[in-house]
């Protein structure tokens, strides 16, 4: 754990302990949270929470929507809104009720019509709205990569979401410190897609729970910023809550411009970069896990399986499951190739592809599109290939490859050249796999199901991508002629992204305490309260009821519930959905060999998880929400992915780690038994059914009060509002630049009027009516 103060300190242990606006005995902190994205999946449930509550959003000018999941991803040519251009009714839904509550409340957003919408991690760092040393949230679990800035960024659940809008705040406690060396020079054909494959293959998707992974090392130091992106992006994809790498000058010099950045070669600008030069591990700082990488023993990654850890060498071969250490190993080794329809010793470059994808906020920057182009330039995609896609990150990509002529590359080659959003990532819009279609992809997630129903997902960097696609199979892209595609030192020039904003102001002195100073007059994070009052939770005391046993380790929340049952914009209904490709056939009906469809757990309240690291992966709330929905309020495993774990809390869920295998055995068999167990929280035991102590467990004393007297966290912080105040004041003073107020208009003496800056004219230069952005 984190130092004693005054020690020396990690660049985590730096940013998080600027942030600290209240902290606990037990170590539950109230962190300040500078920057808040926002997207249409994890945001309606919580808007809708503020609205019957009756509370605002405290910081619209620190908070930035877009919509990029659901949204197609073709020619936007005849868009006229996105009420029309959104066919699927869900997800026009979903989209349009983003558009309504950002109007409701004011923040500023990136629409369909607007060139600088895009995948939520690629637009933020883009538009210079992610900052070093800021702390960075959003409803999705890639957040972390925004700490490829030095930003403390990890993905929260929608409840988390709420109590970001209405108080600016987070309750939290600190992580532990891991860090991944990466010495040496990368060999070319290797990128940093590999280099964090690489990275999970050797930690493991649980390796880096409950840490924050500082990159670091010669290899780290010589990526541009795309790069660092790419491998903080995928630190969830290795259990951990965040991935950071010290701002250098590398960073300073993206930042230049962008315009959210204090303005460069301004006094706030030198001040900024001050600070962010200090940003840097002290010496002899100490990390509770360290992981050693030689560069050179990384060859371009590939993986085999249903979990981003399972990765092989592109000149390896498919694994044989009977040579994995444990029964349970095997097991699940054996069902992935059966999933993935491989047979073990096949030699991975004779695995022939249907599809492939480059797109994703892991790899849909400029330089991986360049990356892809130099490998596919004067090429043709092979026959067999039915759809090769590029899904630019974001309109102003899409924008800058084009004047670089890329995309001609691509479509001479047979490429799709598509419109930016999340695309085939995770098929919540039209772009999806078929069932059994195999696929090489840029994005992060191979679980099953992940692409679309029974698809079957290869994860891989751009280039070797881009040389799947011209031979159609999985293929090492050094073979490839004329391809040394040797990691860069960042580009020296940022992106030319016009400021759209020319009001902006110098934030005088006078501003400055006018922003601490809030609420005053309509001033848009206005700090009206209307209620203080706490909506409340069921109490959780003593339970009992009927544990139904899952066999599984690395349950990951797509398997909890798949993407399709992701559109609602309510938390309740969910039920059906749960542990849907588990427990239903594609004709909807039962499996019967799935726990949740035998007779005596049809009515279960209690999941025991056998393996480790339940509920890895995506930040979706819809996870818990479908175990309550369906009955279940306590879930006891052997450990848990961080956000799941959060999430399940804030719906009065318990979840229980049971870490010794006796005590979870014993509590497994009653389960298999098909009798009930009994958790007793205020004392902390987990009893038979009756009422024998099996064992005690562990809860953090802040969330078990709130959990036996049903208290809803967000009332509890806004009591504490005096004191979010005055670190706004303190904010306010020694950082000016974190008042996000670059896309607010000012009135003429500079003071900030209510709305955001609206953009009245799409990309295309066409007259938007109604304004989609605020
Ligand atoms: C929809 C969202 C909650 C999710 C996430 O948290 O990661 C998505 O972006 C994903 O990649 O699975
Ligand atoms: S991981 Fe995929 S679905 Fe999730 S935000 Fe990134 S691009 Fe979108």
């Amino acid at each position: 754990m984190p130092t004693a103060e005054g020690g020396p300190q990690t660049l985590y242990d730096k940013v998080f302990q600027d942030h600290i606006v209240d902290e606990r005995l037990d170590g539950t902190i109230l962190l300040y949270i500078d920057r808040h994205l926002v997207h249409e999946v994890t945001s309606p449930q919580a808007f809708e929470g503020l609205k019957n509550a009756g509370r605002k959003v405290r910081r619209p000018d620190c908070t930035l929507a877009t919509t990029d999941h659901n949204v197609p991803t073709t020619s936007r040519k005849n868009l006229k809104n996105i009420e029309t251009f959104v066919e699927e009714e869900d997800s026009r839904l979903q989209c349009m009720t983003l558009e309504d509550n950002v109007k409701d409340f004011g923040i500023t957003y990136f629409g369909l019509g607007d060139k600088r919408q895009g995948i939520v991690h690629i637009i933020g760092p883009e538009q210079g709205f992610t900052l070093p040393g800021t702390t960075v949230v959003c409803g999705d679990s890639h957040t972390s990569t925004h700490g490829a800035f030095g930003a403390l960024a990890f993905g929260i659940g929608t409840s988390e979401v709420e109590h970001v809008l209405a108080t600016q705040t987070l309750i939290t406690k600190r992580s532990k410190n891991m860090r991944i060396q990466v010495d040496g020079e990368l060999a070319p054909g290797v990128s940093s897609k590999d280099i964090i494959l690489h990275a999970i293959g050797q930690i493991g998707t649980a390796g880096g729970t409950g840490a924050v992974i500082e990159y670091c090392g010669s290899a780290i130091e010589a990526l541009s910023m795309e790069g660092r992106m790419s491998i903080c992006n995928m630190s969830i994809e290795g259990g951990a809550r965040a991935g950071m790498v010290a701002p250098d000058e590398v960073t300073f010099e993206y930042l230049k411009n962008r315009p959210l950045a204090p303005k460069y070669d301004s006094d706030e600008w030198d001040k900024a970069v001050s600070y962010w030069k200090s940003l840097k591990s002290d010496p002899g700082a100490k990390y509770d896990i360290d992981v050693f990488i030689d560069a050179k023993d990384i060859t371009p990654t590939v993986t085999w399986g249903t979990s981003p850890e399972d990765v092989v060498p592109i000149t390896g071969k498919v694994p044989d499951p009977e040579t994995f250490a444990t029964p349970e190993k095997q097991a699940a080794g054996r069902r992935m190739l059966d999933y993935m329809g491989l047979i073990a010793g096949t030699p991975i470059e004779e695995i022939v592809l249907d599809k492939i994808f480059i797109g994703s906020c892991t790899n849909a920057r400029i330089e991986d599109l360049r990356a892809a182009a130099a490998v596919v330039k004067g090429k043709k995609v092979a026959a067999n290939i039915k759809q090769a896609m590029i899904v630019p990150g974001s309109g102003l990509i899409k924008d800058r490859a084009e004047a670089e002529g890329l995309d001609k590359i691509f479509t001479d080659a047979g490429f799709e050249w598509r419109e930016a959003g999340c695309s085939m990532c995770l098929g919540m819009n039209p772009d999806i796999l078929s069932p059994k279609e195999r696929c090489a992809s840029t994005s992060n997630r191979n679980f099953e199901g992940r692409q679309g129903a029974g698809g079957r997902t290869h994860l891989v960097s751009p280039a070797t991508a881009a040389a799947c696609a011209i031979v159609g199979k999985l293929t090492d892209v050094r073979k490839l002629a004329d391809t040394t595609v040797t990691p860069r030192k960042a580009s020296p020039q940022p992106m030319k992204v016009k400021p759209h904003v020319d009001e902006r102001v110098e934030t005088d002195d006078d501003e400055r305490e006018m922003i601490g100073d809030q609420p005053e007059d309509n001033f848009p994070h206005t700090n009206t309260i209307v209620s203080h009052e706490s909506a409340g939770l069921p109490k959780f005391t003593v339970f009992k009821g009927i544990a139904a046993p899952l066999e599984r380790a690395n349950v990951d929340t797509d398997a909890i519930i798949p993407k399709q049952f992701l559109k609602t914009i309510k938390r309740t209904g969910l039920g059906s959905a749960l542990f849907f490709a588990l427990r239903f056939n594609a004709d909807g009906s039962e499996k019967p060999e799935f726990v949740l469809n035998q007779e005596q757990y049809r009515k279960s309240k209690i999941l025991v998880v056998t393996g480790p690291n339940f509920g890895c992966g995506s930040s979706r709330e819809h996870a818990p929400w479908a175990l309550l929905d369906f009955g279940i309020k306590c879930v006891i495993a052997p450990s848990y992915a961080d956000i799941f774990f959060n999430n399940t809390f804030k719906n009065g869920m318990l979840p229980i780690a049971i870490t010794n295998k006796d005590d979870l055995e014993t509590i497994a068999k009653e389960a298999r038994a098909g009798r009930e167990v009994e958790v007793d929280l205020p004392n902390q035991v987990i009893n038979d059914a009756s009422g024998k102590k099996i064992c005690s467990f562990n809860v953090e004393e802040f969330r078990k009060h709130c959990l036996v007297n049903g208290l809803d966290d967000i009332g509890l912080t806004m009591q504490m509002e005096d004191k979010i105040n005055s670190f706004e004041k303190k904010m306010t003073l020694n950082t000016p630049w974190l008042n996000g107020s670059g896309y607010l208009k000012r009135d003429k003496s500079g003071r900030l009027a209510a709305k955001a800056v609206s953009v009245p004219k799409t990309n295309r230069g066409q007259e938007i009516k109604e304004p989609l952005e605020w």
